[in-house]
């Protein structure tokens, strides 16, 4: 019998991710802070709508001040800037021998395993796209990567476990033994979705765009620089490969980015999360929590990171509303190259 599994951010991933886990008949219980769509959920009024399905599913949901009992099993799919608010309050009803499990843009494991511990950290990866529409809708656009693996790489019977359940929801989930690696990864990728949010191009465009070459590229080196000081191994999925940046062959370069577009043009969610979070929510994002630990593992290594740095102060100026959303935004980004 598959574990019982809470989810707690039962946003556009959460959602998702628990949305299969009901339809199959796991025990799934939904936590987030809108009333409204815990509401819509326990009503079993919660949809997963777009290109790969359409169905409409429910399950036990409350809001974080109604969860009771110990848990062994709970998915954090909350925005990084959340996480250690979200940690701390799911920590009570996290069991001894229970795990969070992150799955989320950014390195947060590493934010999780210092309030809950290490061992009680698991990792993942997901990189399919999926946008909260209202309370009860969610568009599921694209099916992406989904990976889950101990921080030490081991083999366990609950990753296993894990495994077996995830493959409910993506048949395609992998099991690894490295899945810093996917983060990294994710990482150097992540830093071109963040840079297209700068603009109103979708995500497709902002790197089929010639004119955008350089700063993708000098980006994904930026982030793959701090990797290396890390020791860390950084794979690629959907289309993103990240050992061609490494090197000068720009042939393997632009087949990566070929790749990368043909895989996002082929996505229902146009624009990244982060994007929809400054253009269509007009809320703070997690840019500068995403960045924070590679950041602070730059500064460790004394590696440089103009990019990352300056990105984060462009961010900020469009969540404050004193910088328009603009390709002239990625320019200047791009103005850090040259200096
Ligand atoms: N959406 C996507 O396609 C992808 C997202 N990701 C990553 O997945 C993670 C989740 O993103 P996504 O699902 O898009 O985000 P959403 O905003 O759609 O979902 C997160 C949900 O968690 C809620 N929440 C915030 N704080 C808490 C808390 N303390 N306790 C419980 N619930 C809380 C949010 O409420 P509120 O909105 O009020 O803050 C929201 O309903 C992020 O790290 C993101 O970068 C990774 C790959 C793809
Ligand atoms: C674009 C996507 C879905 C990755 O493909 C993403 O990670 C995001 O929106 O933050």
């Amino acid at each position: 019998m598959a574990e019982p599994i809470v989810i707690w951010g039962a946003g556009a991933i959460g959602g998702t991710i628990g949305a299969y886990l009901a339809r199959a008949g796991h025990d799934v219980t939904f936590v987030d802070v809108v009333p409204e769509h815990v509401a819509a959920i326990e009503a079993g009024k919660l949809t997963i709508e777009g290109p790969i399905d359409s169905f409409t599913t429910g399950g036990k949901a409350a809001t974080p001040d109604r969860v009771t009992g110990k848990h062994k099993l709970i998915i954090l799919a909350v925005k990084a800037h959340h996480t250690e608010a979200a940690t701390r309050a799911l920590a009570p009803y996290l069991a001894d021998d229970g795990a969070v499990v992150s799955c989320q843009n950014g390195l947060n494991e590493l934010v999780i395993a210092e309030i809950v511990g290490r061992e009680r950290t698991i990792g993942s990866f997901v990189n399919f796209g999926a946008d909260y529409q209202e309370p009860g809708r969610i568009l599921y656009g694209v099916r992406g990567a989904v990976v889950v693996g101990e921080l030490d790489g081991a083999t366990t019977p609950r990753i296993t476990a894990l495994h077996r359940q995830l493959r409910v929801f993506e048949p395609d989930a992998v099991l690894s033994d490295n899945v810093f690696g996917y983060l990294w990864g994710k990482a150097a990728y992540g830093a071109i979705l963040k840079t297209s949010a700068l603009t109103n191009d979708s995500i497709a465009d902002f790197i089929a765009d010639p004119a955008r070459k350089a700063l993708i590229l000098a980006f994904v080196r930026e982030i793959l620089s701090v990797a290396a000081a890390e020791k860390a191994r950084p794979l690629g999925f959907d289309g993103f490969d990240p050992l061609p940046f490494l090197g000068d062959d720009m042939a393997a370069i632009d087949a990566t980015i070929a790749r990368m577009v043909t895989y996002n043009r082929g996505s229902a969610k146009t624009h990244s999360g982060i994007w929809r979070d400054l253009a269509v929510r007009k809320r703070q994002t997690d840019v500068a929590a995403q960045l924070a630990p590679v950041r602070a593992a730059a500064k460790r290594h004394g590696v440089q990171t103009p990019l990352a740095d300056t990105l984060v102060e462009l961010i900020a100026g469009i969540e404050q509303g004193t910088l328009p959303q603009s390709g002239a935004l990625a320019d200047r980004l791009a103005a850090v190259i040259r200096r």
